[in-house]
């Protein structure tokens, strides 16, 4: 299988802080990535690392073979990155279609494909028929697949998803894990910052368990979540 994303001894310091330490990454094309570990374990500044929101002290980050290690994130956006923020902030005055368009201008210059593009990712969310209503009335299962929308409207290879299952009910957690599986069916590379188990569980392929910094282990997701070595990252060494 081909590599989708590479990063090898990927490391960022802030001041005296060392929140990534030399962390690599393999991702194959149409795989799902979990990336796990207690708060302040670095998940997020390894994400915007990748995604080009911090800048690096050393390491190296290819997306499908091409090195996109110095450019910044609208160029990797271009080059094929996507992604999703832990705080989703539409526009709300904005229609949902207005919302995504936003996003899909970053790829497709032309109004009508972009209208097009915006369309077709709202109905893959199932929001298309609330297309024309302001963000604003959204609730939170639908901003978050609002969210979702705008990062697909960039029509990414590699989808960064950054805690999209957090504080949804039942439901609606099992709606997205649906939405996730779906997306890496068709072929979508996929990482994901996630602290629900159950999405971890039901969607990686791989599971990196993160804690201080560094990768503490890797693996299949019920083997990792098994592992005394991750369970005392979580609980603590008492
Ligand atoms: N902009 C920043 N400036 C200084 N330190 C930062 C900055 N961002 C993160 N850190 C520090 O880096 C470390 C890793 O934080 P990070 O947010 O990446 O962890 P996380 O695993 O994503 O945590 P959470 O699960 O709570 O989101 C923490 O010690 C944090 O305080």
């Amino acid at each position: 299988m081909p590599s989708a994303l590479k990063a090898d001894g990927i490391t960022v310091q802030f001041g005296g802080v060392v929140a990534v330490d030399n962390v690599s990454l393999d991702v194959q094309q149409g795989t799902i990535l979990g990336l796990i570990g207690p708060n302040g374990a670095g998940k997020t500044t390894l994400f915007n690392a990748l995604t080009g929101f911090v800048p690096l002290k050393a390491g190296r980050i290819a997306l499908h073979g091409q090195d996109v290690t110095h450019l910044a994130p609208h160029a990797r956006v271009r080059a094929g990155m996507g992604r999703t923020f832990q705080t989703e902030r539409p526009f709300e005055e904005l229609t949902l279609l207005e919302n995504v368009l936003v996003a899909a201008f970053l790829r497709e210059p032309k109004r009508r494909h972009a209208e097009q593009l915006a369309m077709q990712v709202l109905e893959q969310v199932g929001l298309a028929d609330r297309h024309d209503q302001p963000a604003l009335d959204l609730n939170l299962a639908r901003r978050r697949r609002l969210e979702l929308a705008k990062a697909l409207a960039v029509q990414p290879r590699v989808l960064f998803l950054d805690e999209m299952m957090a504080g949804l009910n039942p439901p609606a957690l099992k709606e997205m894990i649906g939405f996730v599986r779906e997306l890496a069916a068709q072929d979508l590379t996929i990482v994901m910052v996630e602290h629900i188990m159950e999405a971890i569980i039901e969607l990686s392929d791989h599971v990196i368990v993160m804690a201080n910094g560094h990768v503490i282990t890797e693996g299949l997701p019920r083997e990792v979540i098994e592992d005394p070595r991750v369970i005392t990252a979580y609980l603590g060494e008492d």
